[in-house]
């Protein structure tokens, strides 16, 4: 029997680095950035007000406070985006707004707040320490350093860095084609009447959804009769194109296993019982060149697999820093058994320190796959642990929101 990390490390070697391709920073969120993208200005770009107010020499206002005001000309006016700023000259002020490039000279700026406001001589009533409310040319990244480094995953404050820094369109990986294809007679689509021994589709959505999800483009095909030609030929006919097939179902012990009947006599994907439950029945290798993973068809094992073995592998040909999901430490709130020799992934839902399971292991257990947050990992070597025990549990989509 294989090991989680052995067939993890076989899943992942299947899969190629993606190409680069260029996008707009309007569609470049979710994206993974193929390249170390630099600074082409540097933030700020000019020392700049962090406050509407007076910007001030502080040995002429240092003795203000509300018995003592200091009365000063005010002698330019610096609204944010002006460019011909003056040196101030030792004796005046310049009111100025925040954002606005703060005149040489000056070494702090009062808050109008601590003012009266006015635009011809001013009253000053109290003054911040010198060098307050200065936001310093740089002193949030230089130009030409590396703003973003490849790898990273972009979202709102790593595309709002992208603009800031002046980029347009950023390099990013290409996203994986992934062809998703359920197999098993009993299966219809949602929406048409169920007859004696059907049941709903529901592995392709989840799949491609989970696909998507981890930075993919998902194509599924259902409803392939579970009849080897017919499947050889189908899956043949759709693969140009995609980097991964993933199938679920038709791999286990079973009369009538079409995936594994179909794949298995090509010679070129393998059959292996992992380690693990659920999810032990797995399959990889190639068809036709184009890399195959063949998963379980009961619903919360497909998830699992694609959790534990094409997640991970999708985003590291994505090139991502982070390509595995957050792990914590949680104390169980009731008392858990496990097979031995296997390593369980139950369902769980985990909130500040402390995880309870959710359902049990089966792995047909869909409504309760979808109330979960994480999965609780109890590792091969555990068959008990008590209530208030530490297991480490992985934090699932939506764990986060
Ligand atoms: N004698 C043995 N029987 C089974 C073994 C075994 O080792 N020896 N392993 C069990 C385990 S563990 C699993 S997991 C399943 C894996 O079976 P398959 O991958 O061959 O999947 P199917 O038999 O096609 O389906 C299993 C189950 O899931 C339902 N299913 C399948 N596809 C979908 C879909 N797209 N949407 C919704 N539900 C789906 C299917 O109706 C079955 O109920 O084998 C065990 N048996
Ligand atoms: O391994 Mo199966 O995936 O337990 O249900």
């Amino acid at each position: 029997m294989r090991t989680v990390e052995e067939h993890q490390a076989v899943v992942t070697a299947l899969l190629r680095e993606l190409p680069e391709e260029h996008v707009a920073l309007a569609e470049a969120a979710g994206r993974v950035l193929s390249r170390d993208v630099p600074a082409l200005v540097a933030l700020p770009g000019f020392t700049n007000s962090a406050m509407d107010g007076y910007a001030v020499r502080h040995e002429d206002v240092q003795a203000a406070t509300p018995a003592t005001p200091v009365r000063l000309p005010v002698v330019e006016d610096i609204p944010a985006g002006r460019g011909d700023v003056v040196a101030l000259v030792p004796g005046t002020v310049h009111r100025i707004m925040t954002g606005a490039p703060v005149p040489d000279g000056a070494d702090v700026i009062v808050p109008v707040e601590q003012t009266d406001a006015a635009t011809g001589v001013v009253t000053i009533t109290g003054v911040p320490a010198p060098g307050t409310h200065l936001r310093h040319a740089g002193e949030d990244i230089a130009v030409g350093s590396v703003a973003l480094p490849a790898g990273t995953a972009l979202g709102a404050a790593q595309l709002g860095l992208a603009a800031a820094v002046g980029h347009t369109t950023l390099p990013v990986s290409r996203r994986p084609r992934v062809l998703v294809l359920s197999t098993g007679s009993e299966l219809v689509e949602p929406g048409t009447p169920l007859q004696p021994g059907q049941i709903y589709e529901s592995n392709s959505v989840l799949l491609a959804t989970a696909v998507q999800a981890a930075g993919g483009e998902a194509r599924t095909l259902h409803f392939v009769p579970d009849d080897v030609d017919t499947f050889l030929a189908t899956v043949r006919a759709e693969l140009a194109g995609a980097d991964l097939l993933i199938t679920s179902g038709g791999v286990s012990a079973g009369a009538y296993e079409v995936v594994k009947d179909a794949f298995g006599a090509l010679g070129t994907v393998e059959f292996v019982k992992v380690a693990m439950q659920p999810g032990g029945p797995q399959g990889a290798g190639t068809v036709d060149g184009v890399p195959v993973v063949t998963l379980p068809g009961n619903p919360v094992s497909s998830f699992v697999s694609f959790e534990v073995f094409v997640r991970p592998a999708l985003r590291r040909a994505l090139g991502h820093t982070h390509p595995d999901r957050l792990r914590a430490p949680a104390r169980l709130t009731s008392e858990l058994r496990s097979p031995a020799g296997r390593r369980q992934f139950l369902r769980g839902w985990y909130d500040d320190g402390e995880v309870h399971q959710v359902g049990g292991p089966g792995s047909h257990l869909v409504a309760h796959l979808a109330r979960a947050n994480c999965l609780v990992v109890v590792p091969e070597d555990v068959t008990h642990l008590d209530a208030g025990a530490e297991v480490g549990v992985v934090l699932v989509e939506g764990a986060l929101q």
